[in-house]
């Protein structure tokens, strides 16, 4: 779906990138994490096309590429219907029953909640019926009932379409729930690629990565990353 062969990328003369390769795993999610100005924005700016690497390629097999970013701007007063109508003049009921936008519709952009525009927006995105989302910090302004609601909704859709999913997160729980791959963006610029079991070997990883000693907490239900 989407390859990067040995690429590399400087902005002035701070190496962001260098000669990274990875395959994007097709049909799952994977989240991009890595400390504040590592360059994961670059990497997905990178992806789209948006900045050209100084060398390396990008090769994109993708049918329909659809991008969300953190803040996302309305150029004109628009409902939630003439929102997703923008995207797609057929209203794609599965996305809307999924995401609860059913009693919003003819609501304003603007009088919505954070969380609710972010969903409306995540519904846009999806009415394009894209193959692959790439999604930079979607939950960030968001509280933790939007975080979760979009994130489970957003996981429930991935897994019936079937689409390939990169999604930039700051919370490394998240990141290892909501996701099947991680790629780990360094201070070293290069990227490691990971399944998201969490074992011991990764957080030592993380630990190094975030300059934070982290350890695994085993509770009854699920495992969970901690500052130590
Ligand atoms: N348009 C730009 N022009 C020059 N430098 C930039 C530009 N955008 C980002 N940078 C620099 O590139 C580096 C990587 O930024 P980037 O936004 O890609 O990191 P990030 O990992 O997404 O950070 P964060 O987690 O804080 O969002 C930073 O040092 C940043 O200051």
């Amino acid at each position: 779906m989407l390859d990067i062969n040995h690429l590399s990328f400087s902005r002035g003369n701070h190496k962001l990138l260098d000669n990274v390769s990875a395959r994007l795993p097709t049909n799952q999610i994977t989240a991009l994490i890595g400390p504040n100005g590592v360059g994961k924005s670059t990497l997905i700016q990178l992806l789209t096309a948006e900045l050209l690497p100084d060398s390396g390629s990008v090769i994109n097999h993708a049918k329909h590429v659809a991008v969300l970013s953190q803040h996302n701007q309305l150029y004109e007063p628009l409902t939630v219907r003439e929102l997703l109508q923008l995207s797609h003049a057929k209203m794609d009921e599965e996305v809307i029953n999924t995401l609860q936008l059913t009693p919003l519709l003819d609501q304003e952009m603007t009088d919505l909640s954070g969380g609710q525009q972010q969903l409306a927006w995540l519904g846009f995105v999806l009415q394009q019926q894209p193959d692959l989302l790439i999604l930079d910090e979607p939950t960030t302004f968001l509280d933790l009932h939007f975080q979760e609601l979009f994130l489970k909704t957003l996981q429930q859709l991935q897994e019936k379409r079937q689409m390939t999913v990169l999604m930039v997160l700051h919370d490394l729980n998240q990141a290892f729930r909501y996701s099947q791959h991680i790629w780990l963006l360094r201070r070293t610029a290069d990227l490691v690629s990971e399944a998201a079991v969490l074992m011991q070997n990764q957080i030592d990883l993380l630990s190094e990565a975030f300059e934070t000693p982290l350890q695994l907490i085993k509770t009854p239900n699920q495992t969970i990353i901690q500052p130590k």
